[in-house]
């Protein structure tokens, strides 16, 4: 069973979407006592100083420039996970399993990371699969932020025309707003906010091809 009601509906609507434009923007894809449990986690995780600077590229050669980068960043733990990330967890599931069903992606797992961004921290315009490495398939973000306005700014800003400067599709991160797209496709960049910002973001991950 999943934990809320309408979840199957918001899955099947993502299935589509995404098999025909790439990328689906879902406004209270979950209800605000949820989104508040996950935003309290990453706040106590960042007050007990769990949150590390994000770095970019792949591990070997990692670099750290908040010119290009400058939320923080901490990993779950499938291991230990809590109540709320479980639930979360299940609702994933279920999109993966939709997602291999009638995309065909053979995703296998999913990675995922609250992230905080500062005041006035970006992430420049990139894409999330790394050169030489498609295991990210599916970018999704889920935005954890209490009471945000459009005029505090960090939006997604989700490129529509591989690497052009237009067309473009601004998303304001209002908490509940769960963001999908194909990692290989759509460039996309995240503006500065007046606010600290809150985010939940993963990769569903298709097997390397370099491994036996
Ligand atoms: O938080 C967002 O809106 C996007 C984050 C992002 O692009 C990333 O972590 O790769
Ligand atoms: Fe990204």
């Amino acid at each position: 069973m999943l934990p809320f009601a309408n979840i199957s509906q918001h899955i099947e609507h993502i299935t589509h979407s995404l098999a025909e434009q790439g990328y689906v923007i879902i406004p209270d894809f979950l209800p605000d006592d949820f989104i508040s449990a996950l935003r309290k986690e990453a706040l106590t995780l960042q007050a007990a100083g769990k949150l590390a600077r994000a770095t970019i590229g792949k591990a070997e050669h990692n670099t750290l420039d908040h010119r290009i980068r400058g939320d923080l960043i901490h990993w779950l733990d499938h291991v230990d996970a809590s109540a709320v990330q479980q639930d979360f967890s299940r609702i994933m599931e279920a999109l993966r399993e939709s997602l291999n069903e009638h995309l065909f992606l053979g995703l296998f797992e999913l990675e995922n990371h609250f992230a905080i961004y500062p005041p006035g921290a970006i992430y420049n315009k990139h894409l999330d699969q790394f050169r030489g490495n498609e295991e990210r398939q599916v970018s999704c973000i889920l935005y954890l932020n209490e009471a945000w306005e459009e005029k505090d700014g960090g939006q997604l800003r989700l490129y529509l025309d591989g690497k052009e400067p237009t067309p473009y599709i601004d998303t304001v991160p209002h908490g509940g707003t769960l963001v999908v797209f194909l990692s290989s496709q759509f460039w996309h960049e995240v503006l500065p906010a007046s606010h600290p910002r809150i985010s939940l973001t993963g990769w569903f991950r298709k097997r390397s091809s370099t491994l036996p």
